[in-house]
């Protein structure tokens, strides 16, 4: 099982090392607006999974969009706790 917290720190690990065959170097190096798609497609996936395929793909799909915003706030240089600042 993997944390919020644990995930952004693999990310930002990734995003320094640039291992071969990440997919996060990949999305990183397409840059904003590319990262900015994918959130919109994820959020449009979470929505439709709670309203209609029940709770465990809703689950992961919640999942997907959190990494897609984790790998835009590496792109961006943000912070978990620039995000907890504003909860
Ligand atoms: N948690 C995730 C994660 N969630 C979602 N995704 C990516 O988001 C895509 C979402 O899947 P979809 O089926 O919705 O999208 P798709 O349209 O079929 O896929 P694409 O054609 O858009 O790639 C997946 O194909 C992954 O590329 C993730 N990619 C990586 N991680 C984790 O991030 C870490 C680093 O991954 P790498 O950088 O790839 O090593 C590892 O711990 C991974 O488990």
């Amino acid at each position: 099982m993997k944390t919020f917290d644990a995930l952004f720190a693999e990310l930002t690990e990734k995003s320094v090392t640039r291992p071969e065959g990440s997919g996060t170097v990949k999305e990183l190096d397409a840059g904003v607006h590319a990262i900015g798609k994918k959130i919109v497609e994820e959020a449009a996936e979470v929505w439709m999974a709670a309203e209609y395929e029940g709770d465990d793909r809703t689950a992961e799909e919640i999942s997907q969009l959190l990494y897609h915003l984790q790998v835009l706030m590496v792109a961006k240089g943000l912070t978990p706790d620039d995000v907890y600042a504003h909860l």
